[in-house]
């Protein structure tokens, strides 16, 4: 009988589960469809943004030289030679005494070096006159001022941002090497358990929480391959977890991984030869979990309980899940916030509650939410933020600073 762990920390679980978590292969995918993904290669500009020295305003181009003297008193006169609208380039670079007309975007002409704004000058088809000495490089944006030739715009590992998107294609990327979606199955455990459509008849609920799990998955951009309910019964279960991990990354489970008589999720793991990396973490919600690994595909078996179901998925599967995709930077991260409410009750256990972050007077505030209790979905509703109670911690007062885990990050 092989052995595992159990009753880790969360930590500990962490140290078990996370080096599983492989990042798998790449492909390449058209810019516009980058979003959420993670990019595969660094991103060397091989040109800057902008191109040239741009005209941030409408106005006129000149020499700041020519204009040292002007004043209210003493206006300064320039020839105006042509007009530069964007997309265009002037014809010949500007001499002494003389002045360009430019339109916002369009590249500085040869020979000048500041920009005066149209408001800031009266003008006449011929002539601009100004009233006030430009310094030089005045209104001038610089070559490469977004993105300079050579530069590391960004790194692999990162997850792409809609602004990224915009760089990628701004730098002419019309394809991009990204990681690949990873695909999870997802199995739903319990004779309790019915399809939403079907009628609830005596002992049985509606199966809830893997419609949550799916949803979580798909705004961290994981394909799923939904393999909908089986009943409490060890072959049954094994076999459809094989029928899974067949065309999965990763399978993840609910239910069935308590003490009870019809716990069966981790008879099923040792039917399918699965490595069992450690069974329950000690936190709450979220104590009943069993992580396994078969033929190097992590399975994440979660409570029934939704919101401990909910928690684990956060706290374990989320960084599993992120490595997995490529990230680098794929670790929840954490932050100090003082409590908005009490927590009145001593905790033996480490508890993870869920809340709302909220900034008054430049301060970090968890705002818990309204129900708590690891049977119910509602409070992980709005969940941002998960608050740390410590084990072992007294009642706490409002105020109180605690650790807090967020989830929002990209
Ligand atoms: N004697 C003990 N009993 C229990 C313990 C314990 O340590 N000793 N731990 C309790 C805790 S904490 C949790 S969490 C649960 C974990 O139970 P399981 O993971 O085995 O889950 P089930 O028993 O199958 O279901 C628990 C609960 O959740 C409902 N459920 C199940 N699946 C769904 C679903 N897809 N959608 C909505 N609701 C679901 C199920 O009907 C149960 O009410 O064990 C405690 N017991
Ligand atoms: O294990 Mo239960 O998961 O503590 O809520």
């Amino acid at each position: 009988m092989s052995t595992y762990p159990e009753k880790v920390t969360l930590e500990e679980g962490l140290g078990l589960l996370l080096p599983w978590g492989n990042p798998v292969g790449t492909e390449c995918v058209p810019v516009d469809e980058t979003d959420g993904r993670v990019l595969a290669r660094d991103i060397i500009s091989k040109e800057n943004i902008p191109p040239f020295r741009r005209s941030p305003y409408d106005g006129y181009a000149l020499r700041a030289a020519d204009t040292a003297d002007a004043s209210r008193e003493t206006p300064v006169q320039l020839t105006v030679t042509e007009e530069v609208p964007a997309g265009s380039t002037a014809t010949r670079a500007i001499g002494e005494g003389e002045a360009v007309k430019i339109l916002t975007g369009a590249p500085v002409p040869e020979g000048a070096d500041a920009i005066v704004k149209f408001e800031d000058t009266s003008f006449t088809e011929d002539t601009v006159t100004v009233f006030a000495p430009s310094k030089e490089g005045s209104n001038i944006v610089p070559v490469g001022e977004d993105v300079k030739e050579g530069e590391l715009v960004v790194e692999k590992g990162r997850l792409i941002s809609p602004a990224l998107v915009g760089l990628l294609a701004g730098l002419g990327y019309e394809n991009v090497k990204v990681h690949r979606k990873i695909t999870a199955a997802l199995l739903s455990t319990g004779d309790e358990l019915i399809a939403i459509g079907e009628n609830l008849s005596p002992g049985k609920i509606r199966n809830s929480s893997i419609y949550a799990i799916h949803a979580y998955l798909e705004q961290w951009n994981v394909n799923t391959r939904v393999l909908g309910i089986e009943k409490d019964n060890a072959q049954r279960i094994a076999d459809r977890m094989l029928e899974g991990l067949a065309d999965s990354d990763m399978l993840i489970t609910t239910g069935g991984v308590s003490v009870g008589d019809y716990d069966m999720v981790k008879e099923a793991l040792t039917r399918i030869g699965a490595d069992i990396l450690f069974w329950k973490v000690r936190m709450k919600p979220g104590m009943a979990f069993i992580a396994a690994v078969y033929q190097g595909k992590p399975i994440l078996a979660l409570s029934g309980n939704p919101s401990a179901a909910a928690v684990s998925l956060f706290m374990l599967g989320r960084p599993l899940i992120r490595r997995m995709s490529g990230m680098k930077d794929y670790q929840t991260k954490e932050l100090k916030v003082k409590m908005a409410d009490a927590f009145p009750k001593k905790s033996p256990s480490r508890r993870m509650i869920p809340g709302t972050l909220e900034i008054l007077n430049g301060e970090a505030w968890i705002v818990f939410a309204k129900k708590q209790g690891n049977g119910m979905l509602n409070p992980m509703r709005d969940c941002e933020i998960l608050g740390e109670i410590e084990a072992g911690s007294p009642p706490l007062r409002k105020g109180s600073i605690i650790k807090a885990y967020r989830f929002f990050d990209r």
